[in-house]
């Protein structure tokens, strides 16, 4: 049995049509990342302190306690092999655990550079980068979260001392949920409500010192704690997100971060010449960061889900001889190869997403600020459409695994549990994407003023030619040219921006109009941003692609997630009149062409990841295929088994026996 599990695999391996090592690179972005990727992920798989397989075992307090260990042990490694920035960070992911680091490097820091003047940045920056503070980023409170502009901390300017005075004035004003806050951090970027000379001036961020760096206990006035435990076993479990209360402490004037606003010693309050929106600059950079991992966490469940299904057997033998390959079934296919073209989607889109974050970043330092709102608009939006499709893709990966999938050792439901608030930290995702709706209405109208749309949005420039434009497909292979394909997505996303757009302006208010119409504005949003993700995946395509196979594979995955969400969407394209019944019929029909050339492939695909068994976390993902072997040799492992009889058989066991016993007697 084991034999033969082992030969599917190098089977499936033996029947790629491209050169898989040469993927691995296009799949990193370059050899320079795909060998840093390879020897950090090697470094944690090969050392037993970043042990993970008894995750879902532990208690909260064990749990907590064996991350605090796994935490100090990549601060020892990177120390001790001296590693870059870039080494330390992909390190720090191949760890995966959630813990105080990714809040301490992933918002504590970015908020200080993005925020801080320069004085602040040469004041915090190196206390943080040597690690002799730690810190994390209160914004949330108990209250509110997704209204950052009805937070009720306050942060009010005390002249006699030169001072703040952050305050929370209820319960609800108590910060909630930010990590790393409940047990680890020393410090915190808190955002409050500045006050100054009895006026309110905006939210802004603060640094607050929150323990003592002696013996760390909360300093005076500050109470604080975890939040408790959340959704699934192990998973987020292992980050302290925490509560705190300020009961008036005092923090020196010049820790406010006050690159976009200063306040003087009198009290005087001078804004910069910026956007007030750049303080919210810190969730933009992580929204961008986001779309980056959501590609990961896809594209681990997708590895997970094709191997097992290349190994899994059901049905179709004569005689009890060998039975069909689950990942024969067309249906497995068109529920599998879909999520793994996102994931290839994903990772392109991610990558370009990084690209625009540091043009506009470049441009807002040449106070530049025009593409802003795009940035906001791009970065809001693939946050909330590549983390929804995630969620939703490894929740689909567990169910295409079987009964297998639910076992904590397949490793989805702890991906699932860790993965599932992606959708609501940074923005919940309906927000998100009101945003963008906000953002592309906004361009309609001003189409309609005769402004020319860059960008992203260039597309709607041609206005007339989308709102009337019939699709030419007239077979299945039609559906294989980029420009049928992206005309068709163009058209369903200008028609449903237009009609919002018309449909808001028959409304007293276009505040009214937007809350009633706010169903179908999310609907425009997404098939906005799926513009952009089809765009950049057909323009990944289109350029030059080393190895051998690579760029057709490419193209099938590209074809595979725009033809997918044309059956997906197909009453969108349909109620807009962009294509016909008989077109998204052919459409069709070339998806499931599509799956059979994929088929060979599949397996060879999610190998270009290049996880090791150890990211992979998975009995059923291995990259060997032993996938029964260690189903048992893991369900053997469980504390359940540690005896034979279970301990409370004397107390609970035995007296239902006796009393069956008794009653069977009568
Ligand atoms: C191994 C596993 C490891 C896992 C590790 C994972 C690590 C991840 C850790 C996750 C940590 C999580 C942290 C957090 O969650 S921090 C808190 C995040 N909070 C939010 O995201 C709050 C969401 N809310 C908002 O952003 C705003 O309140 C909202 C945008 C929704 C509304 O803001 P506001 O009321 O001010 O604005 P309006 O809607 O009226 O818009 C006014 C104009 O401002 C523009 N705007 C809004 N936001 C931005 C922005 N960020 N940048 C630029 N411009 C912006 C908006 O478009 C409006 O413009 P116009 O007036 O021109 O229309
Ligand atoms: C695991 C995790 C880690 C986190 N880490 C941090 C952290 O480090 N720091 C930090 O500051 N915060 C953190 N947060 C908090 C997080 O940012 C917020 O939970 C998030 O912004 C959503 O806000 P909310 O909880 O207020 O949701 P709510 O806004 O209360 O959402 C509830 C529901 O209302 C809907 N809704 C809200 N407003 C509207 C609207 N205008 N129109 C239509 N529907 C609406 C939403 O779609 C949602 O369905 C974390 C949260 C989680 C789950």
């Amino acid at each position: 049995m084991v034999v033969a599990s082992v030969d599917n695999l190098a089977d499936e391996r033996s029947k790629a049509q491209f050169d898989v090592g040469a993927m691995k690179i296009v799949w990193a972005g370059s050899k320079h990342v795909f060998d840093v990727t390879d020897r950090m992920a090697r470094i944690v798989a090969s050392d037993p302190e970043f042990r993970k397989d008894n995750r879902t075992t532990l208690g909260r307090k064990e749990l907590f306690k064996n991350t605090l260990r796994k935490m100090a042990h990549v601060v020892k490694r990177a120390n001790e092999l001296r590693l870059t920035e870039e080494e330390a960070s992909k390190l720090r992911f191949f760890v995966d655990e959630p813990g105080y680091l990714d809040l301490h490097w992933g918002m504590f820091v970015p908020a200080i550079k993005g925020q801080g003047t320069e004085e602040q940045q040469e004041k915090w920056l190196p206390l943080a980068s040597r690690m002799e503070i730690i810190g994390c980023y209160a914004q949330t409170e108990l209250g509110h979260g997704s209204n950052v502009q009805g937070l009720e901390t306050t942060a009010t300017f005390d002249p006699k001392t030169d001072e703040f005075i952050i305050h929370s004035p209820s319960l609800t004003s108590y910060k909630w949920w930010p990590g790393g806050l409940g047990k680890v951090s020393t410090h915190v970027v808190v955002y409050a409500r500045l006050v100054s000379g009895g006026q309110e001036h905006g939210i802004y961020g603060f640094i607050v010192q929150l323990r003592s760096l002696d013996d760390h206990t909360p300093l005076p006035g500050i109470i604080i704690g975890d939040i408790g435990t959340k959704f699934g076993s192990g998973a987020y479990n292992t980050m302290d997100n925490g509560f705190v209360c300020f009961n008036r402490v005092r923090i020196p004037r010049n820790h406010m971060l006050m690159r976009f606003c200063q306040v003087t010693r009198e009290g005087n309050v001078c804004l910069s010449d910026v956007p007030k929106q750049m303080v919210y600059g810190t969730m933009v950079y992580v929204r961008q960061t986001i779309v980056s991992d959501a590609s990961w966490a896809l594209s681990r469940a997708v590895c997970i889900a094709v191997r097992y299904s290349a190994i899994r057997r059901q049905f179709g033998s004569q005689d009890r001889g060998i039975e069909t390959q689950v990942l024969d079934y067309k249906t497995q296919q068109s529920r599998l190869f879909p999520l793994l073209a996102s994931a290839y989607a994903f990772r392109f889109v991610g990558e370009w997403l990084k690209w625009l974050y540091a043009d506009v970043t470049e441009r807002l330092q040449a106070n530049d600020f025009s593409t802003l709102p795009e940035a906001h608009a791009c970065t809001a939006g693939l946050k909330s459409l590549t983390t929804s499709v995630t969620a939703d893709a490894i929740e689909e990966c567990r169910k295409l695994c079987g009964g297998h999938g639910y076992l904590c050792s397949s490793g989805l439901p702890e991906l699932f549990a860790v993965y599932v608030p992606a959708c609501t930290y940074e923005g919940d995702n309906v927000v998100l994407l009101l945003q963008v709706a906000r953002f592309l209405v906004k361009t309609v109208s001003r189409l309609a003023a005769g402004k020319k749309p860059v960008g992203t949005t260039t597309y709607m420039g041609n206005a007339e030619h989308l709102m009337q434009c019939k699709s030419s497909a007239s077979s299945p292979e039609d559906w294989l040219k980029p420009s049928v394909v992206l005309e068709a997505f163009e058209a369903r996303a200008f028609r449903l921006a237009v009609a919002c757009a018309r449909d808001i302006s028959k409304f007293s208010t276009p505040e009214a109009g937007f809350a009633e119409l706010s169903i179908d504005l999310v609907e425009a949003a997404i098939a906005h941003c799926e513009v952009i993700v089809v765009s950049r995946f057909i323009e990944k395509v289109q350029q030059d692609i080393p190895g051998d196979g690579v760029k057709e594979q490419l193209q099938i995955l590209c074809f595979i997630y725009a033809l997918h969400l044309i059956h997906k969407h197909s009453g969108e394209f349909l109620s807009t009149g962009c294509i016909t019944p008989e077109q998204a019929t052919l459409a069709n029909e070339q998806l499931r062409t599509l799956y059979g050339q994929v088929r060979p492939n599949a397996v060879s695909l999610v190998d270009a990841f290049n996880y090791t068994d150890h990211y992979l976390g998975s009995a059923l993902g291995r990259y060997d295929g032993n996938v029964y072997a260690t189903l048992y040799a893991q369900a053997l492992r469980d504390p359940l088994n540690d005896t034979v009889v279970p301990d409370g058989y004397e107390e609970f066991i035995r007296p239902v026996l006796k009393q069956t016993m008794r009653l069977s007697r009568l």
